[in-house]
């Protein structure tokens, strides 16, 4: 399958891109966690034991796997001369700016992960001063430094792939993220789209080296014409305004683009944190971002420009108009109030539909997937013990490469 078509959040999936978390989470200490967006340290075999079950429910499904650490190493063998602009490049932007480290990082990588699907590994996982063996006779830093300090920071989001690059039907968002931390993720985007042979004809939306950031958690194919953003702590207006006018100027067929004002904060850090669509008629929602939801809609001026209006109607009625069909909204927890706090926090309302009416979910959220298997959906449940303290759940995990059209 060559190119992404993605004009739906529950059409048939067919091709997905994931990440196996690796030894980017053996990076993450106490102190640094904030900084790298997690809550806890995930113990890593028992991630990869859950991730993998991930991966088995979706194949089982009948959907295609593939994982961003093979694309990107298939880009690398395909294209020799490319390793050493990426290793530069990867280097320079771990904030790594003297001739020397840089000399003596490129070096360590080069020699020691002969194979680029173990250098691509590594640079995931980072790099900290004790592996590089420097002379300690002519260097005071390595006599006096902390031996665990990180020189090149790990990116333990990776497996969120979900965020760094969107699919918009049949193009794609290269993001500028919000985080410091996730920022280097989307180099391997940048290469994949140039370069992969299934990818690189995809039309690009939006470039990682724009202004403003936002990311794919926000961003929801509502169908071929409507597309859904999230303006939240990771997604900027100015980010949307760009990428409508972007996307109205292209070959798309998207008309309308909803952006959603959702509250900004850690527990709503995007719109797919509060709100996924699960069948053809039917949303989980978080009800707490009911009440101060606003809706705006943006459409084209014909011009080249856009035109925005504030929808004042209910979330439902909005919904209906779009879809086609009168929207049920359910609620994460059902009713109970503490319920849906616990389980949206660990993304009870961040499902992954694979087809019309089934979706994966975390086991953990016991409330709410009784209330989605009441409602008539197809509940596929997979472990969520370790991987869940990076605060993401199974749409987080998963970009989907290709959906069966209606
Ligand atoms: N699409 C999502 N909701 N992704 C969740 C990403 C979680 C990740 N720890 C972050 O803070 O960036």
């Amino acid at each position: 399958m060559a190119g992404v078509n993605v004009p739906s959040e529950i059409m048939p999936l067919k091709k997905v891109l994931l990440h196996r978390p690796g030894d980017e989470l053996l990076n993450l200490t106490p102190n640094t966690l904030e900084e790298l967006l997690f809550d806890d340290i995930p113990f890593l075999k028992v991630a990869q034991e859950e991730h993998d079950a991930f991966a088995k429910i979706l194949r089982d499904e009948g959907v295609e796997v593939v994982y961003l650490e093979d694309l990107m190493a298939e880009v690398l063998d395909l294209y020799p001369e490319l390793r050493e602009k990426f290793l530069k490049q990867w280097i320079f932007e771990a904030g790594i700016r003297t001739d020397r480290y840089q000399k003596i990082i490129y070096d360590y990588l080069n020699d020691n992960y002969p194979t680029n699907k173990e250098l691509v590994l590594k640079t995931m996982a980072g790099i900290n001063l004790q592996e590089l063996h420097t002379d300690k006779s002519n260097s005071l830093v390595d006599l006096v430094s902390d031996a665990s300090k990180l020189v090149c920071a790990p990116m333990p989001n990776l497996y969120f792939t979900r965020d760094p690059f969107a699919m918009i039907g049949n193009g794609v968002s290269i993001n500028r993220m919000y985080s410091e931390t996730r920022n280097r993720e989307t180099i391997y985007g940048e290469y994949i789209f140039k370069y992969h042979p299934d990818l690189q004809d995809v039309p690009e939306y939006y470039s990682r080296y724009n202004t403003f950031h936002i990311e794919g958690g926000d961003i929801l194919n509502i169908n071929d014409k409507v597309l859904a953003i999230g303006i939240s702590q990771r997604t900027e207006p100015d980010a949307i305004d760009q990428i409508a006018k972007n996307i109205f100027e292209s070959d798309s067929p998207i008309e309308t683009i909803l952006a959603f004002n959702i509250p900004n904060s850690r527990a709503f850090m995007h719109l797919d944190t509060v709100f996924t669509q699960i069948d053809y008629d039917k949303f989980t929602i978080h009800p707490g971002i009911m009440g101060p939801l606003t809706v705006f809609e943006i459409k084209s001026d014909g011009k080249g420009g856009i035109k925005v209006r504030e929808r004042n109607e209910t979330l439902e009625e909005i919904l209906t108009e779009y879809v086609g069909r009168p929207v049920t909204l359910i609620p994460c927890g059902g009713g109970d109030r503490i319920a849906a706090e616990r389980e949206q926090w660990n993304d009870g309302s961040n499902t992954l539909c694979i087809r019309p009416g089934t979706v994966v979910v975390y086991e953990r959220n016991d409330v709410t997937n009784a209330v989605l298997e009441e409602a008539g959906i197809n509940v596929l449940q997979m472990p969520s013990a370790e991987l869940s303290r990076g605060r993401g759940g199974p749409r987080c995990m998963s970009m989907p490469l290709w959906r069966d059209a209606e």
